[in-house]
């Protein structure tokens, strides 16, 4: 059995902790049996091989009397990149209790858990659902609504540096200033609704307007205003901090792609940028 699952772009812009799209770069998780001992088998640098590792502590947690497994992880999500990895690692685990164990999850009743392990659903839920996900918790519980998708690719930059999120997250404020907490809001209202109604000339103003939390990370990633300069001369829509960055998505016209990451390559960034596009399955048995 194998559980491939996508990676995913978190906040969009100005959907902070609420917002995400399920992209293309994935983790497979091949299941090869019983083991005495949790085994991890994965090149994915120092995370855990045993039962401490990410994967292994989610499945637990939703069935705990769960046998040890020898696994086998192969990931092409960069991790602590911004491109939802921890995500990836916590919807795997899920999905694994819930094959072994013949759990019968709904959808739903997997972004609720994952969710609960996730803290905010802007990365688990897409990577469940696939696709363009809205949702927030309301009395202790998640709910996700599935956006309409739209029909541009993703041109990822992604710097050779890491950043956990942990530290993205410790660069914010605590609180903002009532006015500004009041303009932040209508910003991503305004972007829900634009995406919604498939306003997209708003949607991508919207998009580089965040009050929430990019102004407060951009000294952490540099490479996002220089992006989104040169987007702005290279005929891209719109570029944002991928989740909690490093990595850099800018949305393109697909008949544009070619020259908007010549121009990336040109302007001497020394990350590497990859195509993407959404992925709409979410995850799935292959
Ligand atoms: N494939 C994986 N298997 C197990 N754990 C993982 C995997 N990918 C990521 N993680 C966990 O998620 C952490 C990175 O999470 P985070 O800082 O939120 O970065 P990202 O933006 O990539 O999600 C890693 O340190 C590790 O604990
Ligand atoms: N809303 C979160 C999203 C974190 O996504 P990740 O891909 O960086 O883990 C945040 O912005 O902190």
């Amino acid at each position: 059995m194998i559980i491939q699952v996508p990676a995913s772009s978190a906040n969009l812009g100005p959907g902070f902790d609420s917002i995400g799209i399920a992209v293309s770069l994935y983790l497979k998780l091949e299941v090869l049996g019983p083991s005495d001992n949790w085994q991890v088998d994965h090149q994915l640098g120092k995370l855990p091989h045993d039962e401490t590792n990410m994967i292994v502590t989610t499945a637990l947690s939703v069935a705990s009397d769960l046998p040890p497994q020898h696994l086998r992880v192969v990931s092409d999500i960069p991790v602590t990149h911004g491109l939802g990895s921890s995500s990836s690692a916590i919807v795997a685990g899920v999905e694994l209790a819930n094959q072994l164990k013949e759990l019968h999850l709904s959808k739903e009743e997997k972004v609720e858990i994952a969710s609960q392990i996730e803290g905010h659903p802007d990365n688990v839920a897409p990577a469940i659902l696939g696709g363009l996900v809205v949702g927030t918790h309301i009395n202790g519980h998640f709910a996700a609504l599935e956006a309409p998708l739209f029909p541009y690719d993703f041109a990822a930059y992604i710097p050779p540096y890491s950043l956990k999120t942990a530290d993205a997250r410790a660069a914010l404020p605590y609180q903002l200033d009532y006015s500004q907490a009041v303009h932040a809001s209508a910003i991503a209202n305004t972007f829900v609704a634009s995406l919604f109604t498939k306003n997209y000339d708003v949607a991508f103003k919207l998009m580089e307007a965040d009050r929430f939390h990019e102004p407060y990370r951009k000294e952490l990633v540099p490479e996002l205003n220089q992006i989104r300069e040169l987007g702005k001369k290279h005929g891209a829509l719109a570029t944002y901090l991928s989740g909690a960055g490093p990595t850099v998505m800018t949305v393109v016209d697909r008949d544009k792609y070619e020259s908007f990451e010549q121009a990336v390559h040109a302007g001497g960034l020394d990350g590497k940028i990859v195509r993407l596009h959404p992925d709409v399955d979410g995850v799935k048995l292959i």
